[in-house]
């Protein structure tokens, strides 16, 4: 029984050689508010000096003191040459120095307080990283301890201004764990509901069954009062209960009073008290370490099963994480081909696994694989064309010159479709950059597919590894080529042949009807501000109004004012309106009718000519004549006839070449269009608005597909045979099947654990 804490040390030890926390080991933990007599309580069960001192905050590093009882153990004793054993010296060792013994309790106080200077600094701020002292004594009883820094309450020194939070985590860090006893302690001669160890006791432990209360200070209470209702369990009911000590008063310790003395004189203040006396055998340092003994044996004892369940968990566990490191034997001759075969498999499945959308592993957090080529497809580039502009560019300067240059040395008639054509070309070219731009996306897009195939199975080759995703990427770089000149010559194709006969094309006709109805639109709107402004003017122009006057006539004056200028302004206008309304809009005009509709009836010829789409095969004919004085009525059907007949000829005015060379030179008087030119330049972006819709809508058509034929596909299926090719070869395996450093290192640590994990399981197994 008296082995079990020599079995927790020897788990302890086992466990700290790896560093490993998983195992919650019984133990117990001092804790307390600064200068409560932690560090005494510990010294005096020690039995030595051998913690730091000084006033203030002196404890600044969990301190984890293992006391080993060498009478019972079998550690070093000797025997003599006259036959008498010699006992063993008392010594202590520290984690830390693993090579070193102290025998010298001075020493290894200021090995604790050079330690502690050394991870938290000279000036008070404390640490979490724990000292490991182990004390070897035919005094102590087999204990396993931890002394805390103590509650703080005012930062002093380097300590931060979150000194307080920073002890309680830390304390919280050790108490929380379920098989840890709390040795809380409390000076008596403080108001117990103040206790900070108490406190915390009883936030992790509300039922008080790990906690066990020390009370020190007990001579120092003052006169006439006593804490006999603590110490017996009336005040403050913990199940492990409460212990009174006394231990060294500051002026003993710097008188240098021996232990044996101090625990004399504990012993004969329990038994002289007059309220403490009928206890004094469950009061003191001895009663104390006895009990902590006992209780943490028993403590152990309940809690070895759920350690060994626990440690059988860690065995499985690290046992298939051992396992996912790849066994080093497999990599012998006699297996190294089939290994690599059996790799460059997975590594190509994968990959075609995360194009299909197959895969094992699919991401729930973002877009991968497949899916993310047919967002490229579907968003990205579908957006990217649709932010195109279809006469991005394109000035008014540009569409003139274009006209007049097409014109060559004649007087523009029409509207020729040579310059449609030229200008509509380039504009087809702005859609190259998204189109290439796509393609470029959804190779990265299988780049970055083939860097995350196979990661956890070749992370142990991290050669091979390298390599595969070399050989693949090769292999989408070469299909990269081919698959952006295709899209390219798309690109080029579409702007080859300009093909106006397109079921969908506006058409001379259906633009000029666009046009007129934007440009009626335009006239009612500038009619309506005319009113409206004539309105103000004769709501002004009433003498002398006062404003209030104006106010009073409010909107019944205005209402009627609109209505007579709208009535004068009919009466005016008149028939002359009317007639050109319903000139446009007779059906029976045939040239009217083709303007009025996109496309022309079922009877009409094809539209091979600009003249066809504007007007119908009809209205080559149908010129107007010079008394019709089109651009004076202003009409919109009479604007396009213009762009028949120049205006200056229908005007009648004579023509200044010498202006008109001039103004032609000056390339940026544009702004001053007249009517027509208007007109011209409208017609002209309507319709390479319209040819450019035609031809987007096929490039958002063909470039997924061909970058599905020609790159995603292509790869997909000549993944697995390049792979083969490349790398299935005797005189590479040795160099793909190199481990990583790194992974043989974690394997050992893995292994390392394994070990101990089942050397531990051992170790309880053979105890229970
Ligand atoms: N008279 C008397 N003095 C005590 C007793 N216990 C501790 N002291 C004194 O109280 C002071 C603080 O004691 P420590 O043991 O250093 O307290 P601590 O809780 O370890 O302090 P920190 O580690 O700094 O948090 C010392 O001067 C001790 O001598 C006691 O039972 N009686």
């Amino acid at each position: 029984m008296n082995d079990l804490i020599p079995l927790v040390n020897k788990l302890q030890d086992v466990f700290n050689t790896i560093g490993s926390e998983q195992i919650d080991l019984p133990q117990i933990v001092v804790v307390g508010s600064q200068s409560s007599g932690k560090s005494s309580v510990l010294e005096t069960i020690v039995q030595k000096d051998f913690l730091p001192r000084g006033n203030g905050v002196v404890t600044r590093r969990p301190l984890v003191l293992q006391l080993v009882n060498t009478h019972m153990s079998s550690l070093p004793s000797s025997v003599s040459s006259d036959g008498s054993v010699n006992e063993a010296p008392d010594r202590a060792e520290f984690l830390h120095l693993p090579n070193k013994q102290f025998f010298d309790f001075e020493e290894v106080r200021k090995e604790i307080e050079a330690e502690t200077a050394r991870v938290a600094g000279q000036n008070k701020a404390i640490s979490r990283t724990p000292i490991h002292l182990k004390i070897f004594s035919r005094n102590v009883l087999n204990l396993t301890l931890v002394d805390l820094p103590g509650v703080t309450k005012i930062p002093v020194g380097d300590q931060p201004t979150d000194i307080e939070k920073q002890t309680r985590n830390l304390i919280l860090d050790y108490i929380l764990k379920p098989n840890s006893v709390i040795l809380a302690v409390s000076p008596a001669n403080v108001d117990l509901a103040n206790s900070d160890s108490l406190k915390l006791a009883r936030h992790v432990d509300p039922e008080a069954k790990r906690t066990i209360g020390v009370l020190t200070k007990l001579d120092l209470m003052d006169a006439g009062t006593n804490s006999l209702d603590i110490l017996s369990g009336r005040a403050y009911p913990l199940k492990l209960g409460f212990i009174g000590v006394v231990n060294r008063s500051q002026a003993d310790i710097i008188a240098n009073k021996p232990m044996a003395d101090a625990l004399k004189s504990e012993t004969e203040f329990f038994q002289s008290h007059p309220a403490y006396r009928a206890i004094a055998h469950r009061c003191g340092t001895n009663f104390l370490a006895k009990n902590l003994n006992s209780i943490l044996m028993n403590h152990i004892r309940d809690k070895l099963p759920d350690i060994k369940a626990k440690l059988n968990s860690l065995i499985g566990q690290t046992q298939q994480e051992l396992s996912s490191y790849g066994d080093p034997s497999f990599t012998g001759k006699a297996h190294r081909g089939s290994l690599i075969l059996q790799l460059l498999t997975r590594f190509a499945s994968d990959f075609v696994a995360a194009i299909d959308g197959t895969s094992a592993e699919i991401s729930t957090k973002e877009l991968c694989g497949g899916a993310r080529i047919y967002y490229i497809f579907n968003n990205v580039f579908g957006a990217a064309l649709d932010s195109v502009n279809p006469c991005e560019n394109l000035t008014v300067h540009d569409i003139r010159t274009a006209i007049r240059n097409s014109t060559g040395p004649r007087p523009s008639l029409f509207v020729p479709e040579i310059a449609f054509d030229l200008l509509v070309k380039p504009q087809i070219k702005l859609l190259e950059p998204p189109s290439l731009r796509c393609v470029e996306l959804a190779y990265e897009e299988l780049v970055k597919i083939c860097h995350s195939c196979g990661a956890k199975e070749l992370a142990r080759f991290p050669r091979f590894h390298a390599k595969l995703i070399e050989v693949v990427s090769d292999l989408l770089r070469e299909r990269l080529g081919p698959t952006s000149d295709y899209v390219e010559s798309l690109i080029s194709i579409q702007r080859s042949y300009i093909n106006t006969n397109h079921p969908d094309f506006i058409g001379g006709g259906g633009a000029m009807s666009a046009i007129e109805r934007a440009s009626q639109k335009k006239k009612q709107d500038m009619e309506r501000t005319r009113r409206l402004s004539t309105v103000n003017m004769v709501l002004a122009g009433n003498g002398g109004d006062s404003p209030n006057h104006r106010e009073e006539s409010g909107e019944k004056t205005l209402s009627n004012a609109m209505t007579n200028l709208t009535v004068h302004q009919a009466a005016e206008r008149g028939d002359r309106e009317r007639e050109k309304l319903s000139h446009l809009n007779h059906p029976s005009n045939s040239s009217t009718s083709s303007l009025n509709g996109s496309h022309p009836g079922p009877n009409a010829p094809s539209k091979d000519t600009f003249l066809n789409y504007f007007f119908g095969p009809q209205q080559r004919m149908d010129r107007p004549t010079l008394q019709e004085n089109p651009h004076r009525s202003g009409n919109v059907h009479n604007v396009a006839k213009e762009m028949v007949m120049p205006k200056t000829v229908l005007d009648g005015e004579p023509i200044d070449f010498e202006r008109k060379v001039d103004h032609a030179a000056d390339h940026d008087d544009y702004t001053g269009l007249n009517e027509r030119e208007d007109m011209e330049t409208q017609l002209i972006r309507s319709l390479i608005t319209s040819y450019f819709n035609i031809t987007r809508k096929s490039i958002q058509d063909l470039v997924p597909k061909a970058v599905m034929h020609l790159l995603v596909n292509y790869s997909r299926e000549a993944v697995q045979n390049r792979l083969v090719a490349a790398l299935y070869k005797e005189e590479l395996f040795n160099d793909l099947l190199q481990e990583d450093d790194n992974l043989s290192a974690e394997r050992a640590k893995c292994k390392a654990m394994l070990d101990v994990f089942k050397n531990a399981f051992t170790i309880i197994n053979e105890a229970m």
